[in-house]
């Protein structure tokens, strides 16, 4: 009987296109599912792959098909499932053992489940999956957290069947338990502000200067010719440029304006709230998925309240000036995050190497993305701080004006941009070395004798308000 190197539990859209994926660089993949009629299935669709691939009904035979010690992928939803499977699969596991999450996950359950495994001496890596089907079937980013021991045993498989990024493979061991599963959220908070963010251009040009969806998909698929080259702004390029086979109209047309989410998000600005940070680029998108859910009162509001946006005369240079200028920010916002949670979590996060990870294969691959790794590979950024990398500055000096003219316009014309407005909050406020948390300080000893800070004197301190 052929042993297999690597075993796949959960043959949905993300796992059966892993499988094809390693069977494709050669390597034996052991393969099972809950629903069991489809195991003997996928691998029938497999084709010449199927030779590779050694499909099991029992979770007992599963495990004895794998070579020692053994390495076990879990695609499916994270919470319950995972845990109930890791009840069931432990006892049939030996010292030395791995088991993969590579579900998006909550990373306190992955350092959690982490602990646990430990007890047993087994291996539990959580593993941030990025790029969707095609993604996993061709060529993913993974963020890989977990023990020295387990990526000794994942490095070749995991190398071997990644995006490339002029040869690099877009993986790496980033840390220990919840690190790969941390940067992955933080990954999909970025990922949020991205969309939300091309949403709001769209928006500009679609309602303020009635372009059509056509004409806006020619404008993205420019942009990804240049600086703004990306995955999501060639998708978006793509998805307008689609007509409706049932009605003739533009695709985007006939989708409802209510966008759901599954939680990484909501994660990513929970995490950077508990971490003493804000991530407001991060907060609007998700707040604004929420907001476009609310489908029956925004309706309402808009009989009683009134819709009318006014005309905007934004030419496409500035536009993209701006998307530049909030889509740095953007980043930066994750960077922050990641850097507190390194601190918190003593994880030495290296930067560079994340934004290497994320150059190909990932959802946010874009080409700012290997300037972001040469800004953190090149200075000592303090605390993760990308918008002081002397690149980056130089790219918002430049190009902050034209954001200040496009939220301004936007503003002034009725046009939600809750995204683009808060890049220029975020700015803003950071560039300021004296701000005005002074009145707060003040505002709180006077209403609760919280005490202040004060300049140049150490210590606490009251107001004359007291005496
Ligand atoms: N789709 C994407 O673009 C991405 C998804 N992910 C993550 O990958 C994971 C899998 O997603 P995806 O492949 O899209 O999901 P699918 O819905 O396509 O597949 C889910 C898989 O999980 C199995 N499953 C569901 N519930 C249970 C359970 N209670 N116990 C055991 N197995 C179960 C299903 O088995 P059955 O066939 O029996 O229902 C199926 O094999 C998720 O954690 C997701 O967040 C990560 C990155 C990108
Ligand atoms: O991880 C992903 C991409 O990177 C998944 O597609 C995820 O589902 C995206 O998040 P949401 O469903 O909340 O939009």
């Amino acid at each position: 009987m052929a042993r297999a190197q690597i075993g796949i539990y959960g043959l949905g859209t993300m796992g059966s296109a892993l499988a094809l994926n390693m069977a494709e660089h050669g390597f034996d993949v052991a393969v099972t599912n809950r629903e069991r009629d489809w195991i003997a299935d996928f691998v029938k669709e497999a084709g010449p792959l199927a030779d590779k691939l050694h499909p099991e009904d029992q979770l007992e035979d599963f495990v004895a098909r794998l070579k020692t010690p053994r390495v076990i992928l879990f695609m499916i939803p994270s919470g319950a499932p995972m845990d109930a499977m890791i009840g069931t699969i432990t006892p049939l596991l030996e010292a030395g053992d791995t088991i993969i999450d590579g579900g998006n996950a909550d990373f306190h359950a992955t350092r959690r489940r982490a602990a646990k495994m430990a007890e047993h001496d087994l291996h539990f890596v959580g593993m941030g999956v990025s790029g969707g089907e095609k993604g996993a079937r061709h060529g993913p980013s993974m963020m890989v957290g977990g023990t020295d021991h387990s990526w000794q045993q994942l490095k070749p498989i995991l190398r071997a069947i990644a995006a490339r990024f002029e040869g690099d493979p877009c993986v790496d061991h980033l840390g220990p338990d919840g690190a790969g599963h941390f940067v992955k959220t933080v990954h999909n908070g970025i990922e949020y502000a991205d969309m939300q963010m091309i949403a709001e251009v769209y928006g500009i040009l679609r309602n303020g200067a009635s372009r059509s969806p056509a004409q806006i998909s020619d404008m993205f698929a420019r942009w990804d010719k240049g600086r703004l080259k990306s995955y999501l702004i060639e998708i978006t390029a793509k998805v307008l440029a689609h007509t409706d086979p049932d009605t003739g109209h533009p695709m985007v047309d006939v989708i409802k304006d209510a966008a759901g989410q599954k939680g990484t998000g909501r994660w990513t600005v929970v995490e950077a709230v508990r971490l003493g940070q804000s991530a407001n680029m991060i907060e609007a998108a998700v707040g604004a998925r929420s907001w476009s859910s609310e489908k029956t009162a925004r309706m309402a509001a808009e009989r009683i309240l009134g819709g009318a946006r006014g005309t905007l005369d934004l030419d496409d240079d500035t536009l993209a000036d701006a998307f530049l200028a909030a889509r740095i920010l953007g980043y930066a916002q994750g960077f922050r995050i990641l850097a507190a949670a390194s601190q918190e979590y003593d994880w030495s996060l290296d930067f560079a190497r994340i934004a290497e990870v994320w150059r190909a294969g990932c959802i946010i691959r874009s080409a700012l993305l290997d300037d972001i790794s040469d800004a953190f590979r090149g200075s000592d950024l303090a605390e993760g701080q990308l918008i002081l990398a002397p690149k980056m500055a130089q790219v918002l000096e430049t190009c902050i004006p034209a954001l200040r003219q496009v939220v301004a316009a936007a503003i002034a014309g009725g046009h939600a941009v809750p995204a683009l407005g808060a890049a220029l909050a975020f700015f803003d406020t950071m560039r300021q070395g004296y701000g005005t948390a002074n009145i707060i300080q003040a505002q709180r000893d006077f209403f609760g004798y919280h005490g202040f800070e004060r300049l140049g004197q150490e210590g606490k301190h009251h107001g004359p308000w007291w005496t």
